[in-house]
């Protein structure tokens, strides 16, 4: 994988869009991440025109059903060989030891926590009694001992799961600049803080893609790491 650790969200609905986004930040990224709002609108073909580009590409679809469905969708991503898939780890460690066994050997499968849009009062709202620290750090093990790569979490847990998980993959959005907007992210850090906390992978969006220059935005945050 690159040095840089910055992975763009390109959560945009155009596919030409996206590509124009990309190509003008190529030089100051390590790899482009592809989510639900891409892949539910461009499918396959949309993951093999990014692939283009020569970055590592990072399909975020949040897999979460039972232990068949999930390992039957895994295996039908294949032939997009994605550096990196995520699936809930909220779905139980069945649902990640056959998503896991289902992956490309290429491929780092990595468990979601607690997403970084939730904060106490959204969780205990789900019925989760724990704070999202705890929460993370229960899910990061679970996720663990399922086989998992790694997994996502916000940068204000990622150095705690760091210390139990030494050789763990960890993937942190949520990330702000110091003067960035949070928009629906509740948990967020800078991406320097959470490369400082060790974090693998660093997820920017809206902090480049509408950034007035996303190049210098993109050039701007990498100056920080
Ligand atoms: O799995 C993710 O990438 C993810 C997990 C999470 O807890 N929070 C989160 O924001 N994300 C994704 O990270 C990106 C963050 O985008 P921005 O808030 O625009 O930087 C989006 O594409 C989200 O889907």
């Amino acid at each position: 994988m690159n040095h840089n650790p910055v992975f763009l969200a390109l959560d945009l609905p155009r596919l030409d869009a996206a590509e124009a986004l990309a190509r003008k930040v190529a030089g100051h990224i390590g790899g482009i991440k592809l989510g639900l709002e891409f892949f539910c609108a461009h499918g396959h073909h949309g993951v093999h025109e990014l692939h283009k580009l020569g970055l590592p590409i990072f399909l975020d679809l949040k897999l979460h059903d039972i232990p068949n469905t999930v390992a039957a969708a895994m295996q039908a991503i294949h032939v997009l060989e994605p550096a990196i898939v995520t699936v809930h780890a909220s779905g139980g460690r069945a649902m990640m030891e056959d998503a896991k066994a289902a992956a490309g050997e290429n491929t780092k499968v990595v468990g979601v926590t607690v997403l970084t849009s939730l904060d106490d009062d959204d969780l205990t709202a789900t019925g989760v009694s724990c704070s999202p620290h705890d929460q993370a750090l229960r899910l990061a093990d679970l996720a663990h001992s399922a086989g998992l790569d790694g997994i996502v979490c916000s940068g204000h847990e990622v150095g705690a799961v760091h210390k139990q998980w030494k050789d763990g993959f960890f993937v942190v959005p949520g990330l702000r600049p110091d003067d960035g907007k949070n928009g629906d992210q509740k948990r967020t850090v800078t991406p320097r803080q959470a490369r400082d906390a060790g974090a693998s992978v660093l997820v920017i969006g809206r902090p480049i893609s509408r950034a007035e220059d996303p190049m210098a935005a993109a050039r701007a945050i990498e100056a920080t790491l």
